[in-house]
């Protein structure tokens, strides 16, 4: 039986919430009988209440992989079709923001004007929602790290050879045996509708044009299914995992991965909770806190991160590293490992490899910036003869491609690009992340020309300077990263 739009209506409140959620194109939505499961939303239950008797699609579609509620919500739930037609449209009162964000979005930059990848930010900076920018461009703290992370790279200098034939350059590289057109990968990093309604697809699909890796986030707006049904011939992607207190569901997302052929399990280390990242906490992702999970108040006025990441394991340790060894054969990497010592750990517990990483700044302030770490572990890798027993991957404020050859030069296989990308596909579309990566190309050819080498193998320590790089007195202020950075960035909040 179809409902209509004042069937659901009636249930407009905690004691008997239906919501409707519908794919944009087609006329019939789905409605959910979603009381019972009001306490238990990781996103407080107020967010839902807002929408109670409502199409709940606009604030759903960013934040929910599309088959969520069917994986989620128990099928005595599913109301069945609502005739979409029969659905009284929200009048919104004109948002004055929203409108000024219009005109933005109409007089930006065309993307040739874009020279670099700081300019996708400062565009994505003018043209995002509040919520999105405050998500993708948050850090936890005071995000001193999170600009630690691209001025650390100011403190490295070259030391070029001249004289060298460098007619011929090839800046390709294999990354777990896969051979990629430039060494870098896209990262993983969640909500991707957020800045796209195509979400995370888009980075898959110019991952595939450009011949880099994409790494598929457990926190993706895409189901993980969808990204994967959006490769295209031999394209390899990641995955990249947060571990769920239930173990079980850890083990099936592991094994169906596994199953769609995944090439590379990133397990991320640097989250046992997410960090407080306040720009992101000001957009107010979701209404402040109510009585969520079981009693317990969560303060949900945490923004989009602590909302979606109640089910990680802070438990995770080195003991459970060998139960993921039995669970995949897909190659195991440590994502978010932050000082020599753990990577020495990681090479005893037998893992392919580790991303040297402080989660772009959103974790842990004043953690060190991962080229930092780099510098300090590459040296005791070869006096321990074990730089070739694990593949060292660095992610963290690479903005140039002279940022990719000093990672390289120190040892590293290759880095992850977070940012970035997510500012020009939000900003561009798949066009915005194809500048973005034919930027860096064409960046690493002309600078690894300048530099003398022709090719990756001949990247080597001895071409750079790295005296100054742990010392942190004098760190160059980094004028064009810095401009777009406005923590109040949130227009002052209207007397209602
Ligand atoms: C920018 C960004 C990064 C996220 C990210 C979301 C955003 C918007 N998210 S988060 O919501 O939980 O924080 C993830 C994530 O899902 N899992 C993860 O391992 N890293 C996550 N990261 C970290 C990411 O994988 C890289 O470590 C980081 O982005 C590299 O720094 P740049 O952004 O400066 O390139």
């Amino acid at each position: 039986m179809t409902l209509s739009g004042n069937d659901v209506a009636k249930h407009n409140d905690a004691k008997s919430c239906w919501v409707i959620v519908h794919v944009i194109q087609t006329p019939f939505g789905k409605a959910y009988d979603v009381t019972d499961f009001l306490p238990e939303h990781p996103g407080g239950s107020k967010i839902i209440l807002k929408y109670a008797g409502k199409d709940a699609t606009e604030e759903y579609d960013p934040i929910h992989p599309p088959d969520t509620l069917d994986k989620y919500l128990d099928k005595s739930k599913h109301l069945g079709p609502v005739n979409m037609d029969t659905v009284a449209k929200e009048v919104m009162q004109e948002d004055p923001d929203e409108v000024e964000r219009q005109q933005r979005v109409a007089q930006k930059p065309l993307l040739e004007q874009c020279y670099n990848l700081h300019d996708f930010e400062a565009v994505a900076r003018r043209v995002m929602k509040r919520t999105a920018w405050g998500y993708y461009s948050s850090a936890a703290d005071d995000e001193i790290t999170m600009r630690e992370n691209h001025s650390a790279f100011h403190r490295i200098w070259f030391r070029p050879r001249v004289l060298v034939d460098v007619e011929k350059v090839d800046f390709s590289t294999k990354m777990l045996g896969t051979p990629c057109s430039i060494p870098i990968y896209i990262t993983a990093t969640a909500l991707g509708k957020l800045g796209n309604p195509e979400g995370e697809v888009v980075l898959t699909r110019a991952a595939h044009k450009h011949e880099v890796i994409q790494m598929i986030p457990t926190l993706a707006s895409c189901s993980f299914d969808e990204i994967v049904d959006a490769r295209q011939g031999d394209q390899v992607q990641w995955l990249q995992l947060y571990v769920n207190k239930d173990r079980e569901i850890t083990k099936k997302i592991i094994q169906h991965a596994e199953k769609r052929g995944c090439k590379g399990l990133f397990i991320t280390v640097d989250a046992p909770q997410l960090g407080r990242r306040e720009k992101d906490m000001r957009s107010k992702f979701t209404d402040p806190g109510s009585n969520v999970q079981s009693g317990s108040t969560t303060d949900t006025s945490q923004g989009a991160a602590r909302a979606i990441s109640s089910f990680i394991d802070p438990s995770l340790s080195w003991k459970d590293i060998p139960w993921f060894q039995s669970v995949t054969k897909m190659p195991i990497i440590l994502k978010g490992v932050q000082r020599v010592e753990d990577v020495l750990k990681a090479v005893e517990a037998g893992v392919q490899g580790v991303v040297l990483s402080n989660h772009g700044g959103r974790q842990l302030d004043f953690a060190r910036s991962a080229v930092e770490i780099l510098a300090e572990t590459m040296p005791v890798l070869r006096e321990r003869g074990l730089e070739n027993k694990i593949e060292i991957f660095v992610d963290g404020g690479i903005r140039r491609a002279t940022d990719i050859i000093k990672c390289l030069c120190l040892g590293a296989t290759g880095v992850g690009i977070g940012r970035p990308f997510l500012y020009a596909m939000s900003a561009y579309g798949q066009p915005g992340v194809d500048r973005a990566i034919q930027l860096l190309k064409d960046e690493m050819e002309m600078n690894m020309r300048l530099i003398g080498c022709t090719k990756v193998s001949e990247l080597h320590p001895e071409l750079l300077d790295t005296r100054a790089l742990s010392v942190h007195a004098t760190t160059p202020v980094d004028h064009l990263s810095g401009a777009v950075y406005d923590p109040l960035a949130v227009p002052a909040q209207r007397p209602k």
